[in-house]
């Protein structure tokens, strides 16, 4: 039997996660306090008396019951880290973007990336690039119609701002932000076709999952709330994958350094975990009036999305 491919990870998106080798992914910076993490479980030693030390070599691959679909630049990463701390949860660290660039290697490439479950447990992963993916719900679909989805939304001018400086933390030479937000600046038309504000017109991605699967299968998690209240986010989501609220708020510290909210103890580890440099950015400054152009763009879409949701995420 010929090994499956293995996924293109050299332009996974955001993360900089490296690939698995053949199925331990890592990444360069994604602590701040600590040495690389090693994501798989199975491969990790485990600590005496936490579930993970079941999960060493015994269970059996699945394909994930529950996938952070999106978005990108919303607070994935942190979504997925702090969930990996639930005993019941094993989640592949790397983005294996199976639903939009990897299709074609078939469902048994796909299971083989995960980590190993027991009865009972979770697997996950999370690609935030399926939200906005036209082939994604129908192929999660065909997966199965009873996968949990989870998306992780963020005002979308703050989240256009974080993919454009995600882009030029790598690409120091692109066009201003405020010269490629308008196809032209004088009448003030907004270039939709630029993918950082493309990506934030949630209602329009949304309309195409709800093709596929019903509203109640759809979490959505306030990227902000994620940041200002780990634990309350992380108790909602817990709630829908039906789970033990065994996240909670004793889980985090605000880091001052980071300025975020941190791990007291990562996942199989006793040691405090924050993200790595790449979450967390310093934004540019962009011209307040673009700004309010972009808000006065997005206003509606949001409301709209408000409406599908029946939440409100205060963005406006
Ligand atoms: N606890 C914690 N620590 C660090 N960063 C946090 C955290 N919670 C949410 N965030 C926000 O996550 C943003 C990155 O989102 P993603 O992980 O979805 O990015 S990616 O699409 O996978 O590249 C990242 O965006 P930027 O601030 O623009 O870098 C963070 O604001």
């Amino acid at each position: 039997m010929s090994k499956p491919p293995q996924p293109s990870w050299e332009d996974v998106e955001g993360d900089y996660e490296e690939p698995p080798s053949p199925l331990v992914s890592r990444t360069r910076d994604l602590l701040t306090n600590e040495p690389e993490p090693d994501w798989d479980q199975q491969r990790r030693a485990p600590e005496p008396g936490t579930m993970s030390s079941f999960s060493n070599g015994s269970g059996s691959k699945k394909l994930p019951q529950a996938i952070i679909i999106g978005v990108k630049k919303g607070g994935t990463r942190a979504l997925l880290e702090f969930l990996r701390v639930h005993p019941d949860i094993r989640a592949v660290g790397a983005e294996p973007h199976f639903f939009d660039r990897n299709y074609d290697h078939g469902l048994d490439w796909y299971r083989d990336l995960m980590p190993k479950t027991l009865e009972g447990q979770i697997t996950m992963e999370k690609t935030p690039s399926y939200f906005v993916t036209r082939e994604a719900p129908a192929r999660i679909s065909a997966m199965s119609r009873d996968t949990k989805l989870i998306v992780v939304v963020r005002d979308p001018v703050t989240r256009a701002i974080s993919d454009y400086t995600q882009t030029l933390s790598k690409k120091p030479d692109i066009p201003s932000f405020e010269s490629l937000t308008f196809k032209n600046r004088t009448t003030g038309l907004i270039d939709t076709s630029w993918s950082a504000i493309q990506i934030g017109i949630y209602a329009k991605h949304l309309d195409n999952w709800l093709q596929y699967f019903p509203m109640d299968q759809i979490l959505f998690v306030s990227g902000e709330r994620l940041i200002s209240d780990p634990a309350g986010e992380l108790g909602r989501v817990q709630d829908f994958l039906g789970l033990k609220r065994i996240i909670t708020d004793k889980h985090f510290y605000f880091n001052q350094t980071k300025g975020f909210p941190c791990l007291k103890k990562a996942e199989g580890s006793s040691k405090p975990h924050c993200l790595g440099k790449t979450k967390g950015r310093t934004h540019p400054n962009i011209d307040p009036e673009v700004v309010q152009r972009l808000r006065d763009f997005y206003r509606p879409f949001n409301m709209k999305f408000y409406q599908m949701t029946g939440h409100n995420f205060g963005w406006d």
